[in-house]
């Protein structure tokens, strides 16, 4: 995957209320494991939300694979799955692997092809025991999990997570951030877990909508932690 930001910036709201939250973003991501760390409301939702089209540029322009977002956010999202914080925010279906399933309804596979690769994350995920149970009753961390079993099934190039671990304990965040190292799709993870970023290729350090550090996850986190104590 290639993602280019030219110039890019967000403003929410009109007139008055017109805020910017991002700004002169220029950056090239070709890694297979970005992280995107920064202060609470110093966009990185909002960068990471334009990544698939939800939120589309106010300035410049956002390139997935040489398609802009403000033009081709349908083919984008074939491509790009995302992540939400919260799993119930995606949790759509009765059971655990109608949700888990959901992803490929349009996709004209036969039902036996559809219930293989359900298994297959079930298990990978250590939830092929809960398959027929309601979804809405799994654990946080359980659910986390499930949510991003629906996304993988779908085998998207790349995979945007919006601080996925933070509802859960750490036994589970652990669990997620074991899992995202086994994708295959290039991952792109906001995250206040620094650890997580361990093994990643590069992170970005956003302040009050700015890109103000990118590199290796340990010198990035590193300025991250200088910004925030000084
Ligand atoms: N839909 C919206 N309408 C108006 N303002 C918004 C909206 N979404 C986000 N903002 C504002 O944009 C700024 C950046 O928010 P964003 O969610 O991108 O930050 P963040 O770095 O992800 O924060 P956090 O770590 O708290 O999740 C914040 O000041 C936020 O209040």
């Amino acid at each position: 995957m290639i993602i280019e930001a030219q110039g890019l910036g967000h403003a929410y709201g009109e007139g008055s209320t017109r805020r910017i939250v991002l700004e002169g973003v220029d950056v090239q991501l070709t890694e297979r494991r970005i992280g995107v760390i920064g202060h609470n409301g110093s966009g990185k939702s909002t960068f990471l939300r334009m990544l698939n089209g939800l939120v589309l540029p106010s300035e410049g322009k956002l390139l997935v694979n040489g398609m802009d977002t403000a033009k081709d956010a349908k083919a984008i999202r074939k491509l790009v799955g995302f992540l939400f914080t919260d799993p119930d925010n995606q949790i759509i279906m009765p059971t655990v692997a109608e949700d888990v399933a959901f992803g490929l309804r349009k996709s004209g596979l036969p039902a036996e092809e559809v219930n293989r690769r359900v298994d297959e994350l079930l298990d990978r995920f250590g939830l092929l025991g809960h398959r027929d149970h309601p979804a809405q009753l799994l654990s946080g961390g359980q659910k986390q999990l499930q949510a991003l079993a629906a996304v993988l099934i779908t085998q998207p190039e790349m995979i945007v997570m919006d601080e996925p671990t933070t509802l859960l304990d750490i036994r589970n965040a652990n669990e997620i951030g074991r899992i995202i190292n086994t994708v295959e799709a290039t991952v792109v993870l906001a995250t206040h877990h620094l650890h997580l970023l361990e093994d990643f290729d590069r992170a970005l350090v956003f302040d009050h909508g700015h890109l103000v550090a990118d590199g290796d996850p340990a010198t990035s986190v590193a300025r991250y932690r200088a910004l925030m104590e000084a």
